[in-house]
């Protein structure tokens, strides 16, 4: 099977390139191969490389800068995404993609099911929403999975983050009222390739699926999760986890709103598939190892 990857040097594109490789041939771009804000390029694209699986990893992941870059932001999450979408029903072939906690707006008291309603609170948020409708429009046959605080050792995220600042300052304010479940690129991965085997056999069905780490948490105790274990991990930082203060959002200002429950239930997918998802604590050890233990010290 002719597998094409978009986003491939992505912190999720990354880990498909090893998990999709058991699927078949796989042709991995990342933004120098195809800018995915060129349409007409990404149409003749997909037109010329003639895959029989799309997997799009590629996104605009930058939610402060999308509210105002929402041109970009739209361009690359959702008309990028329809060009996909309208490509894999003429040529009744799956598009597998990634959506976000941040399409819902956080106000249901329990986790969210992937038929409760969206009311994203910012642009990106919007834009990912927006890609998910494009998707369903077309009745291409497709694999949408929502999820959330992704991290992995690689690319940009909070894990990272805060070990830099760890290193650089003795105190640290972090928001404690938003809830949500930190989510490895490897887990996303791996689920990813479980997935595609599950939908050609006929145990899951095209659509959309929350695909998180078990358990939850907020950032702040996230942030101090990360300290604690690079700490005891003998890495020399600034601060302990004590010196981690709990905040609002409100007291964080920040051009894009966050929603404050990021809670999605997965039991579609992980009773669809028998799958048991490890806690989000699993695999946030691994990377804060991998990121801190120096195989030669
Ligand atoms: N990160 C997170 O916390 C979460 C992510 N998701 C979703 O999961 C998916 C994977 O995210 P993740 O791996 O973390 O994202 P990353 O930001 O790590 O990777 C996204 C990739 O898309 C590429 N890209 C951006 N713009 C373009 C473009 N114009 N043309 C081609 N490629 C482009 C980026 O390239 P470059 O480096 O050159 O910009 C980057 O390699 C996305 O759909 C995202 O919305 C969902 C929930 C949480
Ligand atoms: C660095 C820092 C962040 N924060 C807060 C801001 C924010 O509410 C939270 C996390 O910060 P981030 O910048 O990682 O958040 P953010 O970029 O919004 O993360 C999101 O990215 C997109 C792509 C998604 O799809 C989401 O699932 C989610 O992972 O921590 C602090 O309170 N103090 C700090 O010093
Ligand atoms: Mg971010």
């Amino acid at each position: 099977m002719k597998i094409l990857l978009f986003g491939k040097d992505g912190q999720v594109g990354r880990e498909l390139r090893r998990t999709l490789l058991p699927l078949g041939e796989v042709f991995a771009l990342n933004r120098q191969d195809a800018d995915l804000q060129n349409l007409t390029g990404l149409d003749r694209l997909l037109q010329t490389v003639k895959p029989e699986l799309i997997v799009n990893a590629a996104a605009y992941t930058a939610v402060d800068k999308a509210e105002t870059d929402s041109a970009t932001a739209f361009r690359i999450n959702a008309e990028a995404v329809e060009v996909m979408a309208g490509h894999a029903f003429r040529q009744k072939i799956l598009l597998v993609h990634y959506s976000t906690d941040y399409v819902f707006d956080g106000q249901k008291p329990g986790a969210f099911v992937e038929t409760d309603a969206t009311r994203p609170l910012g642009v990106y948020g919007l834009s990912k929403r927006k890609g998910e409708e494009a998707i369903e429009q077309s009745r291409c046959n497709a694999l949408i999975f929502r999820t959330s605080w992704v991290f992995s050792a690689h690319g940009g995220n909070f894990i990272k983050t805060i070990l830099r600042l760890a290193k650089e300052k003795n105190r640290l304010n972090i928001v404690a009222d938003q809830f949500g479940a930190p989510t490895s690129a490897e887990l996303i991965a791996d689920v990813t390739a479980l997935a595609i085997a599950g939908y050609r056999s006929g145990r899951i069905g095209s659509g959309i699926y929350h695909l998180t780490a078990n358990g939850e948490a907020n950032w702040h105790r996230f942030a101090r999760h990360i300290v604690d274990r690079a700490l005891a991990n003998g890495l020399p930082l600034h601060l302990d986890a004590s010196q981690i203060n709990a905040i609002t959002a409100e007291d964080y200002p920040a051009p894009a709103r966050r929603p404050k429950n990021s809670r999605l239930d997965t039991s579609l997918l992980s009773s669809g598939l028998g799958l048991q998802l490890p806690d989000w604590t699993v695999h946030a050890n691994r990377t804060i190892d991998q990121l801190t233990l120096s195989p030669f010290s």
